[in-house]
């Protein structure tokens, strides 16, 4: 109820505006072209701000939705009500279409591709006959309940600041949700994401169809409220803008989408209508003001408004605490030590002419720590990467628990109960710590986006939370559980990501370099924890640098060095080995 209140004080406030007595009618106009411009921008906001795919060509879907609407109705006759599923099951196919060929693409070439489809839909609006070519379509019926028809801009207003709000609470309700962690997992790349089981390709074409959608509500209720519908206001510079509103407002926050459209409508408004007295009916001079104010508000508020004025609230809104008494199920563990659990048999691995693993061969078996060390550039995290699925092995098997993973991708890897910590931390900097870790648990949830929309996924989001929680505290940051990831130190950051692999329920935890940055202390209580995993029935392997804490910690140590296995033992055996003196330790002295 609380995390709801500002959203119904807000529906409350919108609700009275247009009762106001005497309140001039240019402003509902306006409230009303911010309305339209938010629900495009939410969409940016899942889209751009949540999931990192910049798009300029949202514009373009709100055509698809008015233009789909002025056709059905003009020319069969339909209902409004009748082509509102009509309008937005275009956009989303549309989406579909574009998105499967656009989500593939990354860098520069996203941005580039989306400029691309906006100025191509733009011109085929003009171009084609049955859309009225650039005269477009005019004599759209209002919407209409019984008698009542919305004629007026404050009689269609609450239609419009109904599907605002409704919207807002979906798309809240979304991103505080399974599905919603994974789609906010994407922007710190698809790795990370994929390690946990998130099938990266499908969440980003979700959030694609998702902000189409949108942006098709939009344009249908456009062309509802203009009665008419032509290609100007869905081509690029409109595209461009819709962006501009989405990071004024705050790209990552829904709310940020509707301060944003505020900011903006106002502003070309308010310029649009008193510079021309300034200076004595200059045309494009408001343009130029325009983006020069833009330009400074994002100076002061980098991430957008609507964050930097959260900044300033005196008070946080609260969470709720997982329960933890809520359990999910766990994975049968092995009996005993004697089985193998991961089986790599002459794994190769070649980058053009560099051989990075060279047909190196080991087990790791149940309730066994083993080390993988070697100097710089050996292999080790490459060798991590071959099993985990990030890449396909040159050559060689890989099994886990008899099943060959060498070209599974990581969504199956993981599957097996083979979770991992990255070299390079790849936590979501504004993400809880609580957040980070129940990304771990995907996999162990079920809920989809459509019953996280509706609130329907609470029980199976309260086991995943609950299951987080109980991590973030056998790790020892249960006081973090709150902060944001990114206001971590680096040791602790890697303690999280042992936090969300342990949320897998692994068989086999791969660590990648988990001691670097951490204290002694903190150390001795991460030999601890493992330990206590290994005695529970999980096996560990593990990449370190820092020889005192593998010697004291791993029950045998495998050592590559340029991408070959030198030797392979007990902490003992490889401490005196000639070999690896020569090759590691000695390099090290
Ligand atoms: N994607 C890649 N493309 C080309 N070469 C690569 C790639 N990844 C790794 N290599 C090369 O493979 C070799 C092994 O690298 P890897 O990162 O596995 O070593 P490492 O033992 O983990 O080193 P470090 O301890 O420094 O992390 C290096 O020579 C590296 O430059």
């Amino acid at each position: 109820m609380t995390q709801r209140l500002p959203l119904i004080i807000f529906a409350l406030v919108m609700a009275v505006i247009p009762l106001v007595p005497d309140i001039p009618p240019f402003w509902i106009v306006l409230l009303d072209n911010i309305g339209l411009a938010a629900l495009v921008a939410m969409g940016l906001v899942l889209l751009t701000g949540v999931g990192g795919l910049t798009s300029f060509g949202q514009a373009a879907f709100c055509g698809f939705g008015a233009y789909t609407t002025a056709v059905l109705t003009t020319a069969y006759g339909l209902s409004p009500w009748l082509t509102l599923p009509a309008s937005l099951l275009v956009s989303g196919i549309a989406a579909v279409v574009l998105g499967i060929v656009t989500v593939r693409l990354s860098g520069h070439y996203l941005p580039l591709g989306t400029i691309a489809w906006g100025i191509g839909l733009f011109y085929l609006f003009s171009k084609l006959e049955f859309l009225g070519r650039n005269d477009g379509i005019s004599g759209i019926p209002p919407l209409s309940i019984g008698s009542f028809k919305m004629l007026s801009p404050d009689a269609i207003y609450y239609a419009i600041w109904v599907a605002v709000l409704l919207s807002a609470l979906l798309t809240m309700n979304l991103l505080d949700s399974r599905t919603g962690r994974a789609i906010r997992a994407l922007r710190r790349g698809h790795v990370a994401a994929e390690a946990f089981g998130v099938q990266t390709p499908r969440a980003k074409l979700l959030v694609f169809i998702y902000a189409a959608v949108l942006a098709g509500l939009s344009g249908w209720l456009y062309a509802h409220f203009q009665r008419a519908a032509n290609p100007t206001p869905f081509g690029a510079q409109a595209g461009i803008e819709y962006l501009f509103i989405a990071v004024v407002g705050g790209a990552g926050y829904v709310w940020g989408a509707v301060l944003g459209a505020g900011i903006v409508v106002v502003l070309k408004e308010v310029l649009q209508s008193y510079l021309p007295y300034i200076f004595g009916g200059q045309s494009q001079l408001e343009t130029i003001v325009f983006g020069i104010m833009l330009v400074l508000l994002l100076q002061l508020a980098p991430s957008g408004v609507w964050p930097w004025l959260m900044s300033w609230l005196p008070f946080k809104p609260a969470r709720k605490t997982p329960d933890t008494s809520l359990k999910l199920e766990h994975r049968e563990r092995a009996p005993g030590s004697s089985s193998v659990l991961l089986h790599i048999e002459k794994a190769r691995k070649q980058f053009g002419g560099v051989i990075a693993v060279n047909d190196v061969s080991f087990d790791v078996n149940a309730r066994e720590i083993v080390a993988l060390i070697g100097p710089n550039g050996a292999g080790k995290s490459t060798t991590f990467n071959l099993i985990t699925g990030v890449l396909t092995a040159t050559s060689g098997k890989i099994s886990v628990l008899g099943k060959e993973v060498e070209n599974a991708p990581p969504q199956e890897v993981v599957k097996l109960g083979v979770s991992r910590t990255f070299q390079h931390v790849k936590l979501v900097p504004d993400m809880t710590v609580l957040e980070n870790v129940a990304i771990g648990a995907h996999l162990r949830g079920n809920s989809g986006a459509i019953s996280s929309m509706l609130r329907l996924d609470r029980a199976d989001e309260a086991k995943l939370l609950a299951e987080a929680a109980r991590q973030i505290e056998r790790v020892g940051l249960s006081d973090q559980i709150d902060q944001l990831a990114g206001s971590l130190s680096l040791g602790q950051q890697r303690i999280v990501e042992i936090a969300r692999a342990l949320c897998v329920d692994p068989m086999l935890l791969l660590l990648d370099e988990p001691a670097a940055g951490l204290r002694h202390m903190e150390k001795q209580r991460l030999a601890a924890l493992l330990r206590q995993l290994r005695d529970g029935g999980m096996s560990v392997l593990l990449v370190e640098h820092d020889m005192g804490f593998v010697m004291d910690l791993a029950d045998r140590i495998v050592v590559l060095d340029f991408g070959t296995k030198i030797a392979e033992g007990t902490p003992a055996a490889i401490k005196t080995n000639p070999e690896v003196i020569k090759a590691y330790l000695g390099a090290a002295a």
